[in-house]
């Protein structure tokens, strides 16, 4: 496994696969050598008309471990492609003659003013896809104006990402079999600025990984990808998923941290109606991107039972297949309040660093708004659920 990717390579990979070999010489100025200086040249950037052109050029500049580690799921990967493929059946009516020459991407979360609803969900091992790892996507999100996760299993610390970019970062936890290990996890966060935690609950266990084999096994125990977060503090025997993890963290995260309490990996009506009782401030309808358990339904099937069940008294948020401006679309008029993507921005990330995760998370907020105009809704709020239908 070589995690370090080479950034020459990468140039001269992307300028081969987009068929602009000369380029390389025509325009020297254009470079892909140390990925942060990097600048595009217009041109090149309209090469990307979506998020799979991203994931083309990733397959073809990341190592195979790496490309089966992002693009995998459990068992057959059934659910992974059941998240994709569920938003297909989704049909849009849209309304004709409303003024869109004005078109507002805003929403509110947890008090707060974000600019879009598109955020990047929390991603494990980022160095392994590009050298400038959860660093390079953090500037993206900052230069872009969207939300990030920070993995618990990050490989620069949440207060190294911080620091370098300037990002206010919501933490992701995976609470170890250690609380005094988990707490210094949370201590950490908080001096790095969080003000919100997503406890991911759909992992008392890893998954069955078939098409990436040992790799996450390699990452957790690797010298070379370190995971920033428990530098010092991991100590021998502490497991970073706990199996015998139950409601009763709410209470114990709540004595001992400030922030917000998202929970990520709520699938069913039952669980949501625990949320609430149990006083979380929000949840991510999540099945983990199809990595842990195979054959649960699609994301965007599940959402309509907890939306339901939650009545606006909390946000919800979803991710999983999200690969369009209409299927956030989709997601928003069903009801969820934002939507988090995962994959398509570590393809932005794989293919070219920073300026990769910018142009991912350009196109899929340019096509959101581009069908918010065809579809009659200037603002977030006008998405309902007359707009949609067949889920
Ligand atoms: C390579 C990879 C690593 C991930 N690491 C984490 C993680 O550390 N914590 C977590 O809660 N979810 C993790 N996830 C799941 C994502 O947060 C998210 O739920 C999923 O990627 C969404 O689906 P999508 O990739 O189809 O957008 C990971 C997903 C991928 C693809
Ligand atoms: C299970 C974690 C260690 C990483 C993760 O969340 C993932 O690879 O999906």
């Amino acid at each position: 496994m070589d995690p370090f990717q080479n950034s020459d390579l990468q140039r001269r990979k992307f300028l081969e696969w987009i068929g602009l070999s000369g380029l390389a010489l025509a325009f020297p100025a254009i470079s892909l050598s140390g990925c942060q200086s990097s600048r595009f040249h217009e041109d090149e950037k309209q090469e990307f008309k979506n998020v799979f052109d991203l994931e083309g050029l990733s397959e073809k500049v990341m190592g195979k471990d790496a490309i089966d580690y992002l693009n995998g799921g459990a068992d057959d990967s059934k659910t992974v492609k059941a998240n994709v493929v569920a938003y297909q059946k989704i049909q849009i009516r849209a309304r004709r003659l409303i003024d869109v020459s004005t078109i507002s991407t805003k929403v509110e979360l947890f008090g707060q003013t974000y600019e879009t609803p598109i955020i990047l969900s929390p991603v494990g091992f980022q160095k392994f896809f590009h050298q400038d790892g959860e660093v390079a996507t953090a500037k993206a999100s900052v230069k872009k104006q969207h939300q990030m996760i920070v993995s618990s299993v990050s490989n620069y610390s949440v207060n190294e990402i911080a620091a370098q970019s300037q990002a206010d970062l919501w933490f992701q936890l995976y609470p170890t079999t250690n609380r005094e290990v988990t707490k210094k996890l949370l201590e950490r966060a908080e001096k790095a600025g969080c003000k919100v935690c997503v406890l991911t609950v759909d992992t008392p266990v890893i998954g069955n990984r078939e098409r990436g084999g040992t790799t996450l096994t390699k990452l957790i125990y690797s010298k070379e990808l370190k995971m920033g977060n428990y530098e010092g503090i991991l100590t021998e025997g502490t497991g970073i998923d706990d199996p015998g993890l139950t409601w009763e963290i709410i209470s114990w995260l709540r004595a001992n941290c400030d922030m917000k309490i998202v929970l990520k990996g709520i699938v069913t009506r039952e669980d949501a109606t625990l949320a609430l009782e149990y006083g979380v401030d929000g949840i991510i309808v999540s099945n983990h991107g199809g990595r842990q358990l195979e054959s649960l339904r699609s994301t965007i099937e599940c959402l309509p039972e907890i939306v339901e069940e939650i009545k606006g008294r909390i946000p919800v948020l979803i991710d999983g297949g999200i690969r369009r401006g209409t299927d956030i679309f989709k997601a928003l008029a069903i009801g969820a309040n934002a939507v988090c993507i995962g994959r398509p921005f570590c393809w932005g990330l794989g293919a070219l660093g920073q300026e990769g995760v910018e142009i991912a998370l350009d196109i899929l907020k340019a096509e959101l708004i581009r069908d918010m105009q065809l579809a009659g809704t200037p603002s977030i709020e006008k998405i309902t659920c007359d707009f949609v239908i067949g889920f």
